[in-house]
């Protein structure tokens, strides 16, 4: 069987007559984790949206486990594996945390239920003492972590991360950075959109670059950061 859990090939994306993706291409390693790195506007997430189906590419292929998934609705992709935690933090505002997890539980494609409230409060201790909380009052680094938490719910195992840490307090940003790497630990496969490469360091094992809707480059993240010229062309840093 193939070791690639994603791949992207030749994805065409359209926001009306406007043409924001250029014949993407692209692949992640089972268990890797790729960091979709490029400026605001770029098009890192639409990428992630034409992934998880809630902007369809008008061509190309996304291929989840060999399987095009391309064009299928966002509850289909997301049953064939793929958790798609967007840039926008969307919680039910009146249910509790709890709740909130509740909505989302769901075993994984081969039956297995790695993820439960248990875990969620043992993983996520911010969450734990907040549990009886409405999300709606939560701060938005609270809502990043019920919405990271409520996609594992889900069981996915390919991880698609946008901006996770953006406009979030330093020590947010510490959390959501410690708990990557633990998930990387559980074999999850990911996809990181950020900015900042910076942050991406020790988390990221593989890199792309997306530059006014085309790959400029794809490699190791080490081999980026051993080479300015391409950080500072296309990346603001
Ligand atoms: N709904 C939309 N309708 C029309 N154009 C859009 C829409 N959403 C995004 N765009 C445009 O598509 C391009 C790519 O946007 P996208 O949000 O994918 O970039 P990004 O790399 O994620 O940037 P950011 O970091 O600012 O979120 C931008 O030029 C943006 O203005």
């Amino acid at each position: 069987m193939s070791d690639i859990a994603l791949k992207l090939s030749g994805l065409d994306v359209f926001y009306g007559a406007s043409k924001i993706l250029f014949s993407i291409d692209f692949e992640v390693k089972k268990g890797r984790t790729l960091a979709l790195l490029g400026r605001n506007g770029a098009g890192k997430s639409t990428t992630m949206k034409a992934i998880s189906g809630v902007a369809p590419p008008r061509s190309g292929r996304v291929e989840v486990h060999g399987v095009d998934v391309a064009g299928r609705p966002p509850y289909a992709i997301a049953r064939h594996g793929v958790g798609y935690v967007p840039e926008d933090r969307q919680v039910f505002p009146a249910h509790t945390v709890e709740e909130n997890l509740e909505i989302a539980a769901k075993t994984a494609e081969d039956g297995s239920c790695a993820w439960t409230m248990a875990r969620v409060w043992e993983v996520f201790p911010i969450l734990a003492r907040l549990r009886t909380r409405r999300a709606g009052l939560l701060s938005g680094g609270e809502q990043q972590l019920l919405t990271m938490a409520r996609t594992l719910m889900g069981n996915p195992d390919i991880l698609l991360l946008d901006e996770p840490s953006e406009g979030l307090a330093p020590i947010i940003v510490q959390e959501i950075g410690r708990l990557i790497r633990e998930l990387r630990q559980t074999g999850v496969t990911i996809v990181l959109a950020e900015q900042n490469m910076h942050f991406c360091l020790g988390l990221a094992e593989d890199a792309v670059i997306i530059d006014k809707g085309h790959i400029v480059y794809a490699d190791t993240i080490e081999a980026l950061r051993a080479d300015p010229a391409v950080a500072s062309r296309y990346l603001a840093i």
